[in-house]
């Protein structure tokens, strides 16, 4: 079913929406177009149209132009065409004036008249002028006798008898053959012709043929011509009537033109602007033209204009055609360009505005994305500006607050809406602060760190702030402050520095902090010249404690230790724990030595009454040694070293009481401190060398081991002792370079032998505790053995009892790490330990070394042989070797023997000696064999 058509009032009516106008494609085109190509587009279009139009209206106005130009042009032409015509006209009517002037004119007269008008160059279509007299009916001969009598003696009428009335012509010139064969002619004898001089006759006016083609014509071909006739008369050169005009008739002016020439010249043949086509009949009814003028094939007329011509009582049709010149003329590019051009330009038009809005397209993109940005941008400012963990605040010129951030806030105690306007120099609690909020209102930045906690707004803490005036071209614009809440920093720096100064466990002083204090007062007594007392204090077998009853048991001894030391001493006393089972007390202003006594005496009976420590009660006795400055030392180490040794002193007189520093002790640690500085220079200079001391089979008396023993050429004192340096380098620390030394030069001495031959036998060598302690032990006896070549079992290492037992844990994973690399281990001094030999079978030993105290009390007799004998024992059943040490007398050897111990040691057999002098030991004993080449 066809949709009825839609009709808006008709819609009204029904009172529904008016229908939608059809969507068409085109529209659906331009609307789906984005804008900055839908308007270049439509631009575009209407440019064209405008274009095409502007071509319309100039094609019309050019055509009008040229039609203007062309009639004009054809008013002159067709004017000079009327101009020649009448021209030709008046020729005929002068001859006819002579004629009727002069009625007995000669043919000479006639002949000179004509000659004088030049027809052939001013009158170039007429071809004669010539005078047909009219003869009346019957006076033929009259007229041929007249003519030969004034000479023209050939003269004839002809054709001879056609008719009554004769017109016979009698003159014709310019003189030619053509004109002379015409004389005689009686025009009545044509028929056109005669009805043209009747005509010409009852007119008494210039009469023409119809186109006609010339006698003399006729042979050459169709020349188009007409011929003018002008009536004489008799008397009245123009009588008033018919009848008077009939009844005068003399003859006629005979014109013969040519048209051609008639009309040429009127347009340049060359180059012709105007076509001419002369027509004696309206030219739809003709068949052909009288004349048309030359024209190139090709030309066609684009205007055509016809004007009529009168010719002697007859009209003839003139038709112009316009045609345009060879030449490019405005008609024929201005449209065209107009058109071209209106569209390039629109072109070029449309082109400019797609670029201009896809510019501006881009730039409202780029704007919207800058702006985006700018947004971000803005947003994270604002984000960092809230979420800085800083506190940051706005301070404008005036001093009041503008904005801040939450950080700043809560760092001033306050809320947020409640900061701006604020005067924060008011509500700061000190005056550096306020000044240097001051100074940045003046353009000086300032940065401060409160040492003492300060107000801010109204929150007590310690701030760093900073102030930072911000100025545009010179002009302070705001100050913009920066507050750090460094509270918690200050609490943890003086963590930091209590923890520093401070022992973990005790909380008193610790070592640094007691040295310091030692120092202040050291001052001080040598300002006031008073003495300052310095009591190192030793708990008496506190390992024996802390290795039977834990760890835990003896930091809480030590706890209720450093309770009872603070107990009773003045504020100006210091008491500070050394670390271990050291403390040290330091008495200021001390006038005498009692005074130091006393409280040594005091420290001694506040330990006396018995500890009471996780349900146990045990009584804790400390040794004291005392120092005094200026007396002892000058010095913190001097003074403290001093007291050391004291206290060692009053150790080995029975423990439990004090000494003070005898003037031999002094000299002992200065000693010391002399031998400290020599030992790292005979360390760098290589001043230690090692002997070795024979391990011999009790049985045999075959050599079975070395033990490497260090020993120091003193460039001034000799040959000293380990006995002498070792403690000096175990309390400095030097032990530890010095343990690194023996190792590797024991191996290097394995390696020498074992390159000259076949050594089957270990060496061993001592480590300290320190060394032990160090953590780097295995790691360095790999290193030695590798550097040397060895695999492990070539060396031995020995550790006393008690460097196992300060940490039974650490020791076995140290021991099993070096048994891991294939390392005998030897526990040396066996016996004076602690006497606790519960840790033995979790620990990787190898061997038992009975101290040489039991083999010499063996000899003295003043122990029993029980201690050798349950060693051996032990040895035997947990599977460890057992070798005694410091074998002197056969006696002992014996004694050893009868115990089934396996080995020994000592000057019996051979003192310990330098490494050539054990290469002749073993080869005395047949021990060594070269080792055999390859
Ligand atoms: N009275 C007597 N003494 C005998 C007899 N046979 C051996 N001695 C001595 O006893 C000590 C045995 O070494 P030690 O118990 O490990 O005791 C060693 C050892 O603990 C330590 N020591 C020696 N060399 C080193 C070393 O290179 N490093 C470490 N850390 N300690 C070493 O120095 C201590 C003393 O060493 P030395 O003076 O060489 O003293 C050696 C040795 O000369 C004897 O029949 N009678």
């Amino acid at each position: 079913m066809a949709e009825p058509a839609a009709d808006p009032a008709a819609d009204r009516l029904l009172d529904r929406p008016p229908a939608i106008p059809p969507d068409t494609s085109f529209r659906r085109f331009l609307r789906n177009l984005p804008l900055p190509i839908a308007i270049p587009f439509l631009a575009l279009i209407a440019g064209c149209g405008l274009s095409a139009l502007a071509m319309q209206q100039s094609d019309r106005l050019l055509t009008r132009e040229e039609e203007h130009r062309f009639a004009t042009r054809v008013e002159e032409i067709h004017g000079q065409l009327t101009d020649r015509l009448q021209i030709h006209t008046q020729v005929a009517r002068s001859a006819a004036s002579l004629v009727m002037t002069f009625p007995d004119l000669h043919w000479t007269q006639w002949n000179r008249f004509v000659e004088a008008l030049d027809t052939p160059r001013r009158f170039p279509g007429i071809i004669s002028v010539a005078y047909a007299r009219a003869v009346p009916a019957g006076r033929s001969g009259d007229l041929v006798e007249s003519m030969r009598a004034a000479g023209l003696t050939n003269f004839r009428i002809w054709p001879e008898a056609v008719g009554t009335d004769r017109v016979v012509t009698i003159f014709a010139a310019p003189v030619d053959a053509a004109n002379v064969r015409a004389i005689g002619f009686d025009m009545m004898s044509d028929a056109a012709r005669r009805s043209t001089i009747e005509r010409a006759r009852d007119s008494g006016d210039p009469a023409a043929t119809r186109a006609i083609t010339l006698k003399i014509d006729e042979a050459a071909g169709a020349k188009p011509a007409f011929i003018l006739y002008q009536a004489t008369y008799r008397g009245d050169p123009q009588p008033p009537s018919l009848e008077a005009r009939q009844a005068s008739f003399t003859g006629v002016v005979v014109v013969p033109v040519r048209i051609g020439p008639l009309v040429d010249g009127l347009v340049d043949e060359k180059q012709p602007d105007a076509g001419i086509e002369i027509y004696d009949l309206p030219p739809a009814e003709a068949k052909f033209p009288l004349y048309r003028s030359p024209r190139s094939l090709e030309s066609v007329a684009s205007i055509s204009l016809i004007r009529e011509l009168p010719v002697g009582g007859r009209v003839w049709t003139v038709r112009y055609d316009y045609l345009p010149a060879g030449v490019l003329s405005a008609h024929d590019w201005v449209p065209g360009a107009l058109l071209a051009g209106g569209i390039a330009l629109s072109i070029a038009l449309s082109l400019i505005l797609r670029m201009m809005l896809a510019t501006h397209s881009r730039a409202v993109d780029l704007a919207g994305e800058r702006t985006a940005s700018l947004r971000l941008q803005e947003a994270e400012r604002q984000q960092l500006f809230t979420q800085a963990p800083l506190g940051i605040a706005l301070i404008g010129t005036d001093g009041l607050l503008k904005d801040c951030n939450p950080a700043f806030a809560a760092a001033a105690g306050l809320s947020r809406e409640e900061m701006p306007g604020a005067d924060l120099r008011l509500r700061f609690g000190d005056q550096a602060s306020v000044f240097a909020l001051e100074a940045a209102l003046h353009g000086e930045s300032g940065k401060l760190e409160s040492d003492q906690p300060l107000l801010l707004g109204g929150r007590r803490s310690h701030f760093s702030l900073h102030f930072q005036p911000v100025t545009l071209a010179g002009e302070l614009k705001f100050v913009l402050a920066f507050a750090e809440d460094i509270g918690e920093k200050r609490r943890a720096e003086q963590h930091i520095q209590y923890l520093a100064h401070f022992d973990a466990l005790t909380g008193l002083p610790n070592r640094v902090l007691l040295f310091d204090r030692i120092a202040q007062a050291l001052r001080e007594a040598r300002r006031e010249g008073s003495k300052v007392a310095v009591l190192f204090i030793d708990l008496d077998r506190f390992k024996v404690i802390n290795d039977s009853l834990g760890h835990s048991f003896g930091d809480e001894v030590l706890r209720s230790v450093a309770r009872r030391l603070q107990a009773g001493l003045r504020e100006s006393d210091t008491v500070g724990r050394l670390g271990g089972d050291e403390f040290l007390i330091v008495l200021r202003r001390v006038t005498e030595p009692e005074d130091a006594a006393r409280v040594a005496e005091k420290v001694v009976a506040h330990l006396a009454s018995p500890f009471t420590v996780g349900g146990q009660n045990f009584v804790v006795t400390p040794s004291i040694g005392i120092s005094l400055y200026p007396d002892d030392a000058d010095d913190p180490e001097g003074l403290i070293r001093c007291a050391d040794i004291a206290m060692y002193h009053a150790k080995e007189q029975g423990r439990n009481g004090f000494r003070f520093v005898t003037r031999e002790m002094g000299a002992r640690s200065r000693e010391r401190m002399d031998l400290e500085g020599s030992l790292r220079k005979a360390i760098r200079e290589g001043q230690l060398f090692l002997v070795y001391q024979p391990q011999v089979d009790t049985l045999t008396g075959r050599i079975v081991g070395l033990e490497a023993l260090i020993r120091w050429r003193h460039p001034e004192e000799g040959l000293i002792m380990p006995g002498r340096f070792l403690p000096v380098a175990e309390e400095t620390g030097l032990v530890l370079a010095m343990g690194d030394w023996v190792l590797f030069e024991a191996c290097s001495q394995i390696r020498r032998w074992r390159s000259r031959f076949d050594l089957s036998i270990p060496v061993a060598v001592n480590v300290s505790g320190a060394q032990f302690r160090d953590g780097q032990l295995p790691a360095k006896v790999a290193r030695a053995l590798d550097a040397n070549g060895l695999s492990g079992p070539e060396l031995e290492v020995e550790v006393t009892e008690s460097t196992l037992i300060d940490d039974v844990e650490s020791a076995a994973a140290t021991l099993g790490a070096l048994k891991q690399r294939g390392v005998l281990i030897a526990l040396d001094d066996f016996g004076t330990g602690y006497s606790s030999l519960s840790y033995l079978h979790r620990l990787p030993i190898d061997k038992l070394k009975i101290d040489r105290s039991f083999i010499h009390d063996l000899s003295t007799g003043a122990s029993d042989v029980s201690v050798p004998r349950a060693i051996v024992g032990l040895g035997r059943s947990l599977g460890l070797s057992v070798i005694a040490e410091g074998v002197e007398t056969q006696e002992q050897l014996q004694l050893l023997r009868d115990l089934s111990c396996e080995s020994y040691q000592g000057f019996l057999f051979s003192r310990p000696v330098p490494a050539e002098e054990v290469e002749r030991l073993l080869d005395r004993q047949g021990a060594v064999h070269a080792v055999a080449a390859g």
